[in-house]
């Protein structure tokens, strides 16, 4: 038997998975949408290995029409600025790969695979976009998943030029569009701002301004998916 699910009327409703890597962020995220029975909710864990689990458990249990992954995460100085949103343009496992003596080799040039993910571009861009016009202070960019939070001046720099123009870093991205990838469902990211990268700085994390720009963001999702 084939259930259809229609809603307001308009046609065949998404069903779409909202992962965070931790509870307040998955509250965030339900506060902003409000009640919108398109959404479901699961949280990955931190970091990429329990998020590509986590990810692929969930995604095994029913067919999703999209995947978005939310959270909170650090910005590159010059590009995503503390309590603003990075929507992203591509997932990036940016230490994903070898060390050199005199740099880094990544998977993909060592020919072992691919560490990039694409997103799912036209809803990423609009998403960006209705988030500007709902006068919330976003932009689309590189978000690149690493294993380790970035902690000193140094390896911020390595990894900005290693991905020129990356605007933010979380831990959990590339393993939850990995499962999404293999599966065949379309993946957002959207991270709020709640730190600098750069010389770790506990203290200066500002987790209640992102949790707070991310229930804002989610207040426009509803609208825009
Ligand atoms: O302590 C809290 O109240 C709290 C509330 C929400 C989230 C947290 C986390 O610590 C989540 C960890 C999560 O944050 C991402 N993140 C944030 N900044 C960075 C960063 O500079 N580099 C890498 N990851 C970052 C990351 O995705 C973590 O999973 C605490």
């Amino acid at each position: 038997m084939i259930i259809l699910q229609f809603t307001k009327g308009i046609g065949i409703a998404m069903r779409i998975l909202v992962m965070t890597a931790v509870a307040p962020e998955r509250d965030a995220v339900q506060r902003g949408l409000g009640h919108d029975s398109r959404f479901e909710f699961a949280l990955a864990g931190v970091g990429l290995a329990a998020a590509a689990v986590n990810g692929a458990i969930e995604l095994a249990k029913a067919e999703y029409d999209l995947v978005v992954i939310a959270g909170i995460a650090g910005g590159f100085a010059g590009q995503a600025e503390i309590g603003t949103l990075v929507v992203a343009s591509e997932i990036i496992a940016a230490d994903l790969g070898v060390e050199l003596l005199d740099g880094f080799s990544s998977l993909d040039e060592l020919g072992f695979g691919s560490t990039r993910i694409s997103v799912d571009a036209q809803r990423a861009e609009r998403v960006a976009a209705a988030l500007q016009t709902a006068g919330l202070h976003a932009r689309t960019g590189p978000v690149l998943t690493v294993a380790t939070a970035t902690g000193t001046a140094a390896t911020a720099a390595a990894l900005a030029a290693r991905v020129p123009g990356a605007a933010a870093e979380a831990m959990e991205g590339f393993g939850i569009a990995a499962a999404a990838q293999k599966l065949g469902v379309p993946v957002i990211e959207i991270r709020a701002i709640s730190n600098a990268i750069g010389p770790r700085d506990r203290d200066a994390w500002r987790i209640g301004d992102a949790l707070k720009a991310l229930e804002a963001a989610s207040s426009v999702l509803a609208e825009v998916l």
